[in-house]
């Protein structure tokens, strides 16, 4: 578990958030919350007639409707503690992403091949910096030429450095964050105050909190019942006075405010900050509150192989001639399809063929053909029109046969051989004559089958998609112990992948850290994109992990399921609540006029008044006593949905209909020694 993100609740929190819950009782503010809001009108008209109590004909005298005035007060400043004290804990996280962000000077290239300082804040999308050891990256950027052990600490809390390097899926850096060795040509990729610490400090203090549809959704609940509560006790009015038993406008309002739901009002906003903070102390850094909540439901989780699952620094191991090709022409024209090739894997196949004695020249009027997700295969044109390709297999077959060539009788036992430990074969053609393979090994990271292991126990499908041969994503699936994979996935076949699953109702999340994988980020329900990846992926998904841990997404599920059990728990115990309360009141209002409701006052409480007071009270501290439950969730036990759902029906329907009784009659106790 990670705690290295860890907000606690100090001194300096709870203070801030008892000044903001005054600050929040601002009409304005407060119409936000409909709920609250009537409470407040509430407040302002019991303090009116403690002012003069017989604005409205004859009342109470002005103690009791002063009393009444203090406690819906003290109510509504609950509920607006509640939900600064959540704000807060994000306001304390972003503070310190704050002290990150500062000015450093940057190299930056200039037309004539000389470098200019300037300041980090001058530099806009496109423009290239050198940086140096020791120095500050001074914005978001993108590798473009260099290797370099950079320090990310300032961003994820991890001390120990993580190697960038230029092409393939390592190349993305972060403002703020220092190279420690080596220098680096970056292409920078974002807009001053559109970096991805200024998106990170915009969330964590909340900047960009929108309701989501389910807020929106049970929000909409909660003002129907609302009005429908106004009308009761509106109509209670003419009623009590053609019985005779006219009731107070004080004990009116104090009726409607125990029976809307007054409780689940006050602590909705926190439960939803609470939980985006959650994830946040998880280093994950989530784009909104739709996303937590989708992961809550996610039912299939997609995840790419290279990077994800495995550690992703796929090296060139070993060249394996077929078709009675030397070793060492092999060597060299392994080599030649890697001249240009800046991915992690074209430069360690130099590096392997330098080291097997093959010689590194770039011919006059050669061509490099870029490695492409699509087309699978990178290469060199040459000036006199020969051309080397190296790729997965099936690619090369295919180049190579479109070619009029000849597949090798033992190409495809050696490329079992390697697929089924695992590593990944790339065949290597010259012209239409294939030569052999490179063999890119790769290791799974530790620890994955115990990850998947836990999902499946939470009902969640894994299924790997990888580009790579079937061979190798199937001794990988088994190591790793995912449910499915699908091999030889181009982008589009990853979205086709997740739009399938959505077509079946399913929710969709997916991990991944390539520009490949980008597409199908942004299409799944949740995605989430490693910190290590491209800036691509990380634009697209809508969380962000930022120790770069796949598995991570089990702990997003599980804050996600959290979220929305709490809140359906507490508006479970609300609403229980208010109708045990109603039965508290009903009886005590007419007990006066009408005797025989006498009977009806089982909880056996002192007076009319102590047991309005008593309910209005009670109605108060639920809120303060429950901000623990809202802001650290209802815990989640792995079971199945409908066991789950029972239990806490059962806990906070039955519990929310008990508490009151108890509580009511415990402060009415209280109450009548005064
Ligand atoms: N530099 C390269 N030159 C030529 N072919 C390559 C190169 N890198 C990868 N390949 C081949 O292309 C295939 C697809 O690579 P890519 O990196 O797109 O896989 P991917 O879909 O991202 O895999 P994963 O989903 O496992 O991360 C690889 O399996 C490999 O066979
Ligand atoms: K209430
Ligand atoms: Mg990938």
């Amino acid at each position: 578990m990670n705690t290295k993100r860890k907000a606690t609740m100090t001194n300096d929190i709870v203070k801030q958030a008892s000044i903001d819950a005054f600050k929040k009782l601002n009409p304005m503010t407060m119409a936000k919350n409909p709920v609250m809001f009537v409470v407040e009108i509430g407040f302002i008209v019991t303090l009116i007639l403690t002012l003069a109590p017989s604005l409205f004909g004859p009342g109470e005298g002005a103690g009791y409707n002063g009393i009444v005035s203090i406690i819906l007060f003290i109510t509504i400043l609950f509920a607006n503690f509640a939900e600064a004290l959540a704000e807060g804990r994000g306001k304390a996280q972003a503070d310190s992403l704050k002290k990150t962000k500062q000015d450093t000077k940057a190299k930056l290239l200039q037309k004539d091949g000389s470098y200019k300082s300037v300041s980090s804040t001058d530099l806009r999308k496109g423009d290239i910096v050198l940086v140096e050891a020791n120095e500050l990256i001074p914005s978001d950027g993108e590798i473009i030429e260099g290797v370099s052990a950079i320090d990310e600490s300032a961003i994820t809390g991890e001390s120990a450095p993580v190697i960038k390097e230029s092409g393939g899926d390592f190349s993305s850096v972060t403002g703020g964050t220092k190279v420690i060795s080596d220098a680096i040509k970056i292409k920078i990729t974002t807009d001053p105050g559109e970096s991805f610490l200024d998106r990170m400090i915009g969330l964590v203090e909340g900047a960009k909190r929108q309701k989501t549809p389910n807020e929106i959704a049970l929000n909409t609940l909660l003002v129907s019942l609302t009005l429908i509560f106004l009308i009761v006790c509106a109509t209670l009015l003419p009623i009590s006075s053609y019985v005779d038993a006219a009731v107070p406008i004080a004990t009116l309002i104090a009726l409607l405010v125990c029976l809307i739901p007054t409780t689940i009002g006050g602590l909705l906003s926190a439960i939803g900050i609470a939980g985006m903070d959650r994830v946040t102390q998880f280093n994950v850094i989530a784009m909104s509150g739709k996303a937590v909540e989708a992961a809550g439901d996610i039912n299939t989780i997609i995840l790419d192989k290279t990077g994800t699952i495995t550690h992703g620094n796929r090296m060139a191991a070993d060249f394996v001639a077929v078709g009675g090709t030397s070793k060492t022409e092999l060597n060299r024209v392994a080599m030649e399809t890697s001249l240009f090739d800046e991915t992690p894997e074209g430069r360690s196949v130099i590096e392997l063929a330098r080291k097997q004695g093959a010689a590194e020249e770039k011919r006059d009027g050669s061509e490099g053909v870029e490695f492409k997700a699509e087309t699978r295969m990178s290469g060199t044109d040459f000036a006199t029109g020969r051309k080397v390709r190296k790729g997965a297999v099936d690619a090369i077959k295919e180049y190579v046969k479109d070619q009029g060539g000849t597949i090798p009788s033992d190409l495809d036992d050696q490329t079992t051989m390697i697929a089924t430990e695992g590593g990944t074969p790339l065949a290597v053609a010259d012209g239409n004559r294939i030569l052999g393979l490179i063999y890119l090994k790769d290791t799974v990271k530790p620890g994955m089958r115990e990850r998947f292991d836990e999902l499946r126990k939470m009902g969640i499908k894994t299924v790997m998609c990888t580009g790579d041969n079937p061979l190798t994503a199937a001794t990988i699936a088994r190591e790793a112990g995912v449910d499915d994979f699908i091999a030889e996935a181009k982008p589009e076949d990853k979205i086709a992948v997740i739009k399938k699953e959505q077509a079946e109702g399913k929710l969709v999340a997916m991990t991944g850290d390539g520009t490949n994988d980008a597409p199908a980020l942004a299409q799944a329900d949740v995605g989430l994109a490693m910190n290590s990846g491209t800036i691509a992926a990380k634009e697209a998904a809508n969380m962000v992990d930022l120790d770069s841990d796949p598995t991570k997404i089990i702990e997003v599920v599980a804050i996600g399921k959290q979220l929305l059990m709490t809140r359906g728990a507490l508006t479970t115990f609300s609403i229980a609540n208010d109708i045990a309360k109603y039965f508290a009141i009903i009886p005590a209002m007419f007990m006066l006029a009408i005797p025989q409701m006498q009977a009806l006052n089982i909880m056996q409480l002192d007076s009319p008044q102590s047991a309005i007071l008593s309910a209005l009270i009670f109605n108060a501290i639920i809120i303060p006593l429950l901000i623990p439950l809202a802001m650290k969730g209802v815990k989640y036990i792995p079971m199945s949905a409908t066991k789950l759902l029972n239990r806490n029906l059962f806990i906070y329907g039955f519990g929310g209909v008990v508490a009151p009784f108890v509580g009511i009659k415990i402060i009415d106790m209280i109450l009548s020694v005064f």
